[in-house]
Order: C-alpha cells, then sequence, then structure tokens
C-alpha cells in the first residue's frame, strides 16, 4: 500500500505561480438526466476539489438548470438529449484532458446510443475515459466499444462488475477468486484497467493486480462512487501526463486508480469521524482537501 501510494505522490503536479488556467486538468463529466442530477454533480465538484482547473458538465436538457443550481463552480451543457449530441460534445473535445462517462447518465436508449458517438470520438483523440454507472451498463451491451483502448478505466460496483464479467465470459464471476476475476477481465477486455470497488477494491490492468484496502467506515451512502470516478478523471490526466518512469514502470492509469480508491475510502473515513450513521456524500466531498494532504501530501 505505502509503496504504491508513494507513487500516486509522484504524478501530482506541483503547484505553480507559472502556470496557467486548465494546465492541471480540463475535466468533462458525461451523465446527469432527469432521474439523476446528484451523481454527475459529486463526479464534477470531486474532479474540481482534487485539484483540476476547469469541470464540465454534458448532461439533458432537464438535468442542467439543476445541476448548475447545486453549484456555480461548474460548467453546464445542456445537450445530451439533443440529436446533434456527439457532435456537440465532440467540439469541446479538443479542450478537455479526460472524460468521465455514466454517472447520472440513466439508461434510455437514446441517451446510450449518443454517448456511444461520445466515446467513439473520444478514443479517435486518444482522450482517456474513466467509465462508471450507467456507462458500464452501456459497454456491458457492447464490449466492442472499449475493446483494447488503453486509455479507459472502468470502475464497477459489485453489480456493474458481475454484470460485465457476464457480458464477457457468459458466465458467472467466481466469488472465490476476486483478483483472478479482475485480471481476467481486464485481459480479455484488451488490458483496459478495471476497478472493482468494494470492501477491498481490486485494480489490474491485465498484467499486475493490486488492493486498496484504506480504513473507509462502514456508511454505505449513495455518490461514494461518483466521487471516486470524478477524482480519478483528473488523477489519470495527471497519471499520463507524468508517464510511467514517474509510477516506477507500472500502469500510470493503475496508479491513479489506487489513487482516487485511497482517496475516496479516506474522505469516507474523515466524514465518518464527525457525523457517523449520519455521513453523506456532500461530508466526503467537504473532506477531500485534508484526505488528499495526507494521503499524498505528507
Ligand atoms: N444522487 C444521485 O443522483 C445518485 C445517482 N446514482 C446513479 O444511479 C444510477 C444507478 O446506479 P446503481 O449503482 O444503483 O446501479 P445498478 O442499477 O446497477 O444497481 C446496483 C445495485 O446493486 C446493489 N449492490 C451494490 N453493491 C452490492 C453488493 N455488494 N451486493 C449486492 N448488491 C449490491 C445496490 O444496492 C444497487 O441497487 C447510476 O446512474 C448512478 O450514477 C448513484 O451514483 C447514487 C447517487
Ligand atoms: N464494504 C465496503 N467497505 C469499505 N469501503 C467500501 C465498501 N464497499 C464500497 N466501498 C468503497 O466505497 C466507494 C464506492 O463504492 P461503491 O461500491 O459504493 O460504488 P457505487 O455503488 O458505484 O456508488 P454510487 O452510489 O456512487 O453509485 C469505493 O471507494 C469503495 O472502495
Ligand atoms: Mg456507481
Amino acid at each position: 500500500m505505502e509503496n504504491t501510494l508513494q507513487l500516486v505522490r509522484n504524478i501530482i503536479p506541483p503547484l505553480s505561480s507559472t502556470k496557467h488556467k486548465g494546465q492541471d486538468g480540463r475535466i468533462g463529466v458525461v451523465g446527469g438526466c432527469q432521474e439523476y442530477t446528484g451523481a454527475p454533480y459529486f463526479a464534477a465538484i470531486s474532479a474540481l476539489k482534487v485539484g483540476a482547473d476547469l469541470s464540465h458538465v454534458f448532461c439533458t436538457n432537464a438535468a442542467a438548470p439543476v445541476i448548475k443550481a447545486y453549484s456555480p463552480e461548474l460548467i453546464v451543457h445542456p445537450v445530451l438529449d439533443s440529436p446533434g449530441a456527439a457532435h456537440e460534445v465532440e467540439k469541446w473535445l479538443p479542450r478537455l484532458h479526460a472524460l468521465v462517462v455514466g454517472p447520472g447518465l440513466g439508461r434510455d436508449d437514446a441517451l446510450l446510443e449518443n454517448v456511444k458517438g461520445i466515446l467513439e470520438a473520444s478514443k479517435a483523440r486518444d482522450i482517456p475515459v474513466v467509465i462508471d454507472a450507467d456507462g458500464l451498463w452501456l459497454v456491458a451491451q457492447q464490449p466492442a466499444l472499449i475493446q483494447g483502448y488503453r486509455k479507459a478505466v472502468l470502475t464497477p460496483n459489485h453489480m456493474e462488475f458481475s454484470r460485465l464479467y457476464d457480458a464477457v465470459f457468459r458466465g458467472p464471476v467466481d466469488s472465490d477468486d476476486r483478483h483472478g476475476s479482475v485480471l481476467r477481465l481486464s485481459q480479455a477486455l484488451g488490458n483496459v484497467t478495471v476497478v472493482q470497488k468494494g470492501e477491498h477494491d481490486i485494480l489490474s490492468d491485465g498484467q499486475q493486480v493490486l488492493v486498496c484496502s484504506q480504513e473507509g467506515s462502514s456508511r454505505r451512502c449513495g455518490g461514494q462512487g461518483d466521487l471516486l470516478s470524478g477524482s480519478l478523471g483528473v488523477l489519470v490526466h495527471w497519471a499520463l501526463l507524468a508517464g510511467p518512469e514517474k509510477t516506477n514502470g507500472s500502469s500510470p492509469l493503475l496508479v491513479a486508480a489506487f489513487g482516487a480508491c485511497s482517496l475516496t475510502r479516506q474522505c469516507n473515513h474523515q466524514a465518518f469521524q464527525k457525523h457517523g450513521r449520519s455521513t453523506t456524500t456532500s461530508d466526503m466531498i467537504a473532506e477531500v482537501g485534508t484526505a488528499f494532504s495526507k494521503l499524498f501530501e505528507t
């Protein structure tokens, strides 16, 4: 654990007076629909709190005013249910360092079709993508969408992992072999990075398997996974900028994922110390700054 945390510290860009706005990360979150406005908000604000300079949300028309009202810090584009959605997002891609696809996206077929176009455009531009929540639903329907794309990181929870595994192997996960299951899924998808969240997070790039057991708490309120995927959007950008020489030969994306898991769990731990059973994801987001310092700036 400690050795991998040191690698995470190596990829964090120093704060400096000579940098311009945007240099430390311009992140896009694709998600947010009529039902779910919290999830894309949690992901996008987490990216900012971790250290990105700009955070965009690409959501449906109905979700946009709600997300804007949560926060003046986010840039919100109500484009996801428009006929030219993929093109609208594509226009922004040259200005983005990473995309987080899926938090609060929902499973409407027309929306998923638009997101498919966005994923294809991102791949064509070599933009790293973190795929979470309903983005994973889409990938389970069409694994070919991310097959072999080495700049993809998937962050499934228990159910999402089972669904993906079943889609790829046409059979259930062997629950006695979580390490092997994560490794095999990553390999079968052409070495995309897979982060299986749970009591311990299991991470693999198809070569290495890491386990993150940073102490969290027993509080399992919704939205913690969104904090993880939003944070990971920034860390993926930083890790790719730093390159494998800073990660001692380990995959930069794997190191970034380990960082996001550790941070999320540490936020959960700190928030639980203060709020106990009433802890919610907003309380965890309030801990991002101190959790980050404790883990990565010591
Ligand atoms: N405030 C919000 O707007 C939130 C919206 N969310 C969104 O809600 C949508 C659906 O996400 P879900 O995560 O519910 O996805 P799923 O619809 O795939 O459901 C996962 C289900 O599995 C269950 N589960 C989780 N861990 C389990 C385990 N270890 N064993 C057995 N069951 C387990 C959960 O209770 C949940 O009902 C996504 O778009 C997601 O982003 C969530 O992110 C939570 C917060
Ligand atoms: N049993 C557990 N013990 C400790 N930490 C856990 C446990 N289960 C999940 N976590 C942590 O909670 C975070 C979110 O994981 P979870 O499985 O709740 O994601 P999710 O279902 O996608 O969340 P969301 O509600 O945001 O969609 C991860 O950082 C994970 O490490
Ligand atoms: Mg989730």
